[in-house]
């Protein structure tokens, strides 16, 4: 149902992904009513969360009726609910991804909104929208005389414009949910130190899902299903040597890892140096010894010396069985999303990078190793337009078949054939925004119901 306004972007970036989305291709295959149908979709479906949440279990620590049933358990702790059989039923495995789990996403609920308001940045309101508390650095407004114990009702502001320490807001704004401070407001805005932990703690949220806060940490990640996807595309096995090039915080890593039974070396890179430490708690919170991180710009991780055998990076050409490129791009896939200030400018930023590490990805890769590309956004310059790019420069490159293939196939309009189109997963949420009006089973609208994903898979012949 749709309960929030349009995803609210610079007019500029709403013009320019018009134009993606009713480009000459697709215009020619679908219709201009069709497309332009499809697009506003996609500006709706965008500002609203998925239906359910998505964890991905460790299967290479127990099966996952197990994990299952352990979570059930946990999860019962919460809702107090008096069967433990009530909330199984309501996680369920995915029907053909074997490592994970689907648990519905109770919303949007009938929550009454209070006189007390909280306001909060827009990445923070999105947090809360998938089930976070509210952490005292998101906060931008308060009450001013807010103390522990408040009951509040919690505002995402969606333009970017509520200064930091106000008492009160009358931009654009939107409701997430009732909460508890559980600071005073002097303790969130008036300290030295910048306030940490958790500032409200949400009681009625829009939309409710279970906290992961401290459940089962080593068995249970919460990760996007077209996340989850990439890790069983790229196919690693036990004893293979995988580069995961852009990998903070470590999702896909460890993912990796677990997919290999901890056989075998999964090497890290991350240019920014605090994210690394990240990647090396999530392993060693799911038990994986075969991660190796590094902070390393991998545009230039390959070593001019072909024989120096270093451990850690630059790495001489062909070291790796396997390479995943899940680049770093204009995230405007994510989910639930109210707004974004970026403009045209930054996000045609990302594509000179993308194929810079692509080069290096491609020198990298073993003759018949595995390279997987992946972003989280939507635009055709970062997607299929990169895959042609790709193509044409790498001629040793070619296309494969991707297993499991959930998503749809790629979008027109970067002059690829239909049979790479069919090749490529491209996770479209807004082609089944109107199944999740609809009584559906979960286990079928999942697929479709994902945040906005792309992936492609090469052969280096
Ligand atoms: C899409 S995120 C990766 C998410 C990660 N693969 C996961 O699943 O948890 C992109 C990452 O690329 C990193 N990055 C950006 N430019 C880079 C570069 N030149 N070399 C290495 N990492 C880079 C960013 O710091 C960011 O953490």
């Amino acid at each position: 149902m749709s309960i929030f306004p349009r995803i609210s972007l610079k007019p500029e970036v709403t013009e320019y992904l018009k134009s993606v989305f009713l480009n000459k291709e697709v215009l020619a295959a679908v219709g201009h009513q069709e497309a332009d149908c499809r697009f506003q979709k996609l500006l709706t479906c965008l500002s609203h969360p998925p239906s359910y949440t998505c964890v991905r279990v460790s299967t290479h620590l127990a099966p996952l009726e197990e994990i299952r049933h352990k979570l059930g358990e946990e999860l019962k702790k919460q809702t107090c609910s008096s069967s433990e059989q009530d909330v199984s039923a309501q996680i369920l495995p995915h029907p053909r991804i074997t490592d994970v789990l689907l648990l519905p996403v109770d919303g949007p609920r009938a929550v009454e909104q209070l006189s007390s308001e909280v306001v909060v940045g827009a990445q923070c309101g999105s947090a809360v929208l998938r089930g976070a508390h509210v952490f005292a650095p998101g906060i931008l407004a308060s009450p001013k005389y807010m103390k522990a114990g408040d009951v509040v009702s919690v505002f995402s502001d969606l333009e970017g414009r509520c200064t930091r320490g106000a008492t009160s807001f009358q931009g654009k704004k939107v409701f997430v949910g009732n909460g508890v401070a559980e600071m005073d407001r002097s303790s969130i805005f008036c300290t030295d130190e910048p306030a940490r932990g958790v500032g409200v703690r949400m009681v009625e949220p829009l939309y409710q899902s279970p906290s992961f806060d401290g459940v089962l940490p080593s068995l249970a990640f919460l990760q996007n299903l077209p996340s989850v996807v990439v890790g069983h595309v790229l196919g690693p096995r036990p004893g293979e040597r995988i580069l995961d090039m852009c990998a903070a915080p470590g999702g896909k890593t460890c993912h990796i890892a677990a997919l290999m039974k901890d056989q075998g070396e999964v090497v890290a890179l991350d240019r920014i140096r605090n994210k690394i430490d990240r990647i090396r708690q999530n392993a060693q919170m799911l038990h994986l010894q075969s991660v190796k991180a590094y902070c390393f710009n991998s545009t230039q991780a390959v070593s001019g010396d072909s024989a120096q055998e270093n451990e850690g990076p630059p790495f001489p050409a062909e070291s790796f069985d396997r390479v995943l490129l899940d680049a770093p791009c204009s995230g405007l896939g994510q989910r639930p999303n109210m707004g974004s200030t970026w403009s045209l400018k930054e996000i045609c930023s990302y594509p000179p990078l993308q194929r810079k590490l692509f080069h290096a990805a491609v020198r990298l890769l073993k003759k018949g190793g595995v390279l997987v590309y992946s972003t989280c956004t939507v635009t055709l310059a970062e997607n299929e337009e990169q895959v042609a790019w790709a193509l044409e420069t790498f001629p040793c490159l070619t296309l494969h078949p991707q297993e499991p293939h959930v998503g749809a196939g790629g979008m027109p309009g970067a002059g690829l054939s239909p049979e790479q189109l069919r090749l490529l997963q491209r996770f479209s949420p807004e082609l089944s925004w109107d199944q999740t009006e609809t009584t559906t089973p979960l286990q079928c609208r999942a697929d479709g119901d994902t945040i906005g994903f792309f992936i492609a898979k090469f052969l280096k012949n």
